[in-house]
């Protein structure tokens, strides 16, 4: 497995950097720039593994993509267009192809089988499938089809009113998308809102979807009309700098064209409670998404407790909040935020042993951490055990420890953001 060692450097995080395309809007383009009829120009596409796997899925099934640098090009006729693949649909690492594919291959007139990788082969699919065989699809496959690989045979769906048991963005959005196949009207209706990006781009390509406080509906058999969407850079990706400006004293940067969608800023508001000097300028909104400009200023920050409902508002961003904690005064407690166990890798867990190894004190608890702050950290051969997230926070972390800090695996990063690495550089340079 290839390794790479991070020297401690000890310079500041200064300057400005742009971010690459949000990971959930770039998968979410491609799927209705294929479910629209005609043109979809889409610019700032993230070119992350797990968004070529959304595209290659809809190419399996006969659309018209063409993808240069981060400019994709969709020409589609529409749903009708779509054709039975003649080889099952490899989704990778990409929980967020997989529960949205699955809710679109259950409405569609043909057989589809789909798999991915090791860690996508152990992640639950039974939270997706509940609800779309209630509404009718018919889902076999491993453990009855709570597993990948899954068989899906296309049926007619019917309209469900469906209240997720987890709190999940995914889920939400693979019914609306089944729903949107389906005879009659669906509805979701959460106990805390997740992020709604299909919601907002739906109506972006002039599908009809009515928002309620928590409460979503969308009515089957609308035809879409293919548009132009630029995606706003990825606030995920840009925690990882926020975080790292907030580590490296005499750091300042400023992370522009940022997605600041409100269900996303959930990191920004726990910095602010934290104390973080943190500038947000809201600059313009495109396709209903707000985007702006984040400037950040190291300062020494104080634990909090985190818990209810921001966790699903930054639910990715936890391992590099965990880090942070390790740094500041006090001791952080995350609460309410048992869905880390169902990431890429499970994120509390791991976490926790990344850290630990590092020097830091953490203790995992069934639905959190606990975690000590003003531990110095001093390095050591840590594994990204095949989570994207893990290694960027290995690489920050790497930022402050007295010693060498040895990444395995350090490639994994692309899953969601390829040029880290030199992004992170483009910061260091005084
Ligand atoms: O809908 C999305 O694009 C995503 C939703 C979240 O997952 P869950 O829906 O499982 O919480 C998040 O962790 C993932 O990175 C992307
Ligand atoms: C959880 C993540 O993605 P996904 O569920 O799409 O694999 C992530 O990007 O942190």
């Amino acid at each position: 497995m290839k390794k790479v060692t991070l020297k401690p450097v000890n310079v500041p995080l200064t300057g400005n950097l742009s971010v690459p395309g949000d990971k959930s809007i770039s998968h979410r383009a491609i799927i209705f720039g294929s479910l629209a009829r005609g043109k979809t120009k889409i610019s700032n596409f993230l070119n992350g593994e797990d968004c070529l796997m959304t595209i290659k899925a809809f190419q399996s099934m006969g659309v018209k993509i063409d993808h240069k640098d981060d400019n994709v090009v969709i020409d589609s006729e529409g749903v009708t267009g779509f054709k039975e693949p003649l080889e099952p649909i490899y989704f990778g690492n990409s929980g967020t192809t997989a529960r949205l594919m699955l809710g679109l291959l259950a409405g569609l007139p043909f057989h589809t089988t789909v798999y991915g990788d090791p860690s996508l082969t152990k992640r639950p699919m039974d939270r997706i499938r509940d609800p779309l065989i209630e509404m009718g699809a018919k889902i076999d496959g491993r453990n009855n089809g709570s597993l990948l690989p899954i068989a899906v045979r296309g049926q007619s769906l019917t309209g469900i009113t469906f209240k997720p048991p987890v709190k999940s963005a995914q889920v939400k959005s693979g019914v609306l998308l089944a729903g949107l196949l389906a005879e009659g009207e669906t509805t979701v209706i959460e106990t805390t809102k997740t992020r709604d990006h299909t919601e907002t781009m739906l109506s972006a390509f002039g599908g009809e979807i009515t928002v309620n406080g928590n409460t979503v509906t969308v009515k089957g058999n609308q035809s879409l009309t293919g548009t132009e969407i630029e995606i706003p850079g990825d606030i995920s990706s840009a925690a990882f700098f926020i975080v790292g400006a907030l580590l490296v004293p005499g750091s300042q940067i400023t992370i522009k064209n940022v997605g600041l969608n409100p269900t996303r800023t959930g990191l920004l508001d726990v910095l602010n409670q934290m104390g973080a000097n943190l500038k947000i300028v809201e600059t313009r909104r495109i396709g209903g998404e707000p985007i702006g400009d984040i400037t950040v200023q190291y300062r020494e920050l104080n634990a909090i407790e985190i818990d209810g409902d921001v966790i699903p508002r930054m639910i990715d961003e936890f391992p590099i909040l965990a880090l942070l904690a390790t740094q500041i005064e006090g001791k952080t407690i995350i609460r309410d935020a048992e869905e880390l166990r169902h990431k890429e890798t499970d994120r509390i867990s791991s976490v926790v042993n990344i850290l630990n190894t590092l020097g830091a004190k953490v203790k995992g608890t069934d639905d959190g951490m606990i975690i000590e702050g003003k531990s110095p950290l001093i390095g050591g051969e840590v594994n990204s055990d095949g989570d994207h997230r893990l290694g960027m926070m290995i690489a920050i972390a790497s930022l402050i420890c007295q010693e060498d800090v040895t990444l395995v695996d350090p490639d994994v990063i692309n899953i969601s953001y390829p040029n880290f690495f030199d992004d992170l550089k483009k910061l260091q340079m005084i």
